[in-house]
């Protein structure tokens, strides 16, 4: 793969799909300056949480960056400030932004715009205002911009190329008409659990305390259960179907909050009064266990009709989306080539190595761009 001879990476996050990631650039970093025809140097410069930061003002690579992390003191930069540290790094700069922060991702047009390329499954810069989409698009230079590159591929599916293969059947002249499935590795992971196909399941809220710790949720998992984090995805790719979404909440979004659980204060006060509200996730369950079918989660995108929806529907146990296992999402594209038979990426829609992998992906894809 010809690639550039020395690159500056800034990692922000280091949690479930951060760690992953830093492992996952060990291993790059090792293959890449291995290759016998362009040996190349990934410089990690700048890795930070949200309570400090390890660098060097001169550029040199951290060593080892769990040890630098734990043993570092520096509280973390203003971002114009690590924007500016990144401009002037020599040689190119690729920021991997592996938060669920609405700062960070506000500010990647200034990042792009100074020639810094970005890397990240963060949902928020995409799925929050049109304008913000296009001020990032009119940013990079895989938008209309002359700025870094931007690549989300881990927003949508985890690791599973759902974005990439979106992308392909647009540029290559398809026409969408729907886009529909499982779009949660949480939402998934509960509702295998809680009522699988062949009967049985656990209590609804102890199947989110184990979906919580296997590292599938949003950092606060009220941010999955609320529906958002699906109408998130679901609005990135609308737009990128050709749909204008002005945002996530412009569309019908079922929440499975409970509603005298929506004011708490924390996500650990929520987690600790869940159990209280088991019955009525119980009732849903026994209720379409009556008329033969399961409960699931799901979202779908109509583009000629311009519709987005998420929330619970019913299918029959013998239904491709019924019978899913673990974390897996399922997407299928209807288009005019697919026909009635759509093209569908199924797989692990959660976890992190799985998303750390769309990361690594995405990175590998600007370095054959910057070469
Ligand atoms: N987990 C998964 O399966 C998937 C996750 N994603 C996305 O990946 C991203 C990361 O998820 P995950 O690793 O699970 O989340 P975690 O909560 O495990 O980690 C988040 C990390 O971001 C850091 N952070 C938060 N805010 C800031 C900030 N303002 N500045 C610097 N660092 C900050 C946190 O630091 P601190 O500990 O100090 O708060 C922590 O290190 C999210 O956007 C998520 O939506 C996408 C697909 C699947
Ligand atoms: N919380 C999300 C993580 C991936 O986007 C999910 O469960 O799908
Ligand atoms: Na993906």
């Amino acid at each position: 793969m010809p690639v550039p001879r020395q690159v500056f990476i800034a990692v922000i996050g280091a949690g479930g799909v951060g760690k992953c990631f830093l492992s996952q650039l060990s291993q790059l970093t090792s293959n890449l300056a291995r290759s016998p025809s362009a040996p190349t140097t990934l410089s990690l410069v700048w890795l930070s949480t949200s309570k400090k930061a390890v660098y060097h003002a001169d550029y040199k690579p951290l060593g080892n960056w769990e040890s630098d992390l734990e043993a570092s003191t520096s509280p973390t930069l203003p971002l114009p400030d690590l924007a500016s540290y990144l401009e002037k790094a020599p040689g190119k700069a690729v920021l991997i932004d592996n938060t669920s922060n609405q700062d960070v991702a506000d500010s990647y047009p200034l990042f792009l715009r100074k020639g810094i390329s970005i890397v990240t499954p963060n949902k928020k810069a995409f799925s929050s205002t049109s304008q913000l989409w296009r001020d990032i698009f009119s940013a990079a230079s895989n938008g209309t911009g002359a700025g870094g590159y931007i690549f989300h591929e881990s927003s949508v599916g985890a690791g599973l190329p759902v974005l990439s293969a979106l992308k392909e059947l647009v540029e290559t002249g398809d026409q969408v008409r729907k886009i529909e499935g499982v779009f949660s590795g949480t939402m998934s992971f509960l509702f295998n659990s809680f009522q699988p196909v062949a009967g049985g399941g656990g209590k609804f809220s102890a199947e989110v305390k184990t979906a919580k710790d296997k590292g599938f949720t949003e950092p606060d998992p009220r941010d999955d259960l609320n529906g958002l984090d699906v109408a998130r995805k679901l609005t990135i790719l609308a737009r990128l179907a050709g749909l204008e979404v002005e945002s996530p909440t412009s569309f019908p979004v079922q929440s499975l909050i409970p509603k005298e659980l929506e004011a708490v204060a924390s996500g650990d006060e929520f987690m600790a009064r869940l159990p209280e509200f088991d019955d009525q996730m119980d009732e849903l369950k026994t209720a379409a266990e009556k008329e033969g079918k399961v409960v699931r989660f799901v979202g779908s995108v109509d583009v000629p009709k311009g519709e987005v929806k998420v929330g619970l529907e019913k299918f029959d146990t013998s239904h491709p989306i019924a019978a899913l296992k673990g974390s897996d999402n399922i997407i299928a594209f209807y288009t005019e080539r697919y026909g009635d038979n759509p093209l569908i990426i199924q797989g692990a829609g959660a976890g992190g190595e799985v998303t750390a992998m769309g990361v690594t992906g995405d990175l590998i894809k600007v370095l054959r761009l910057l070469q």
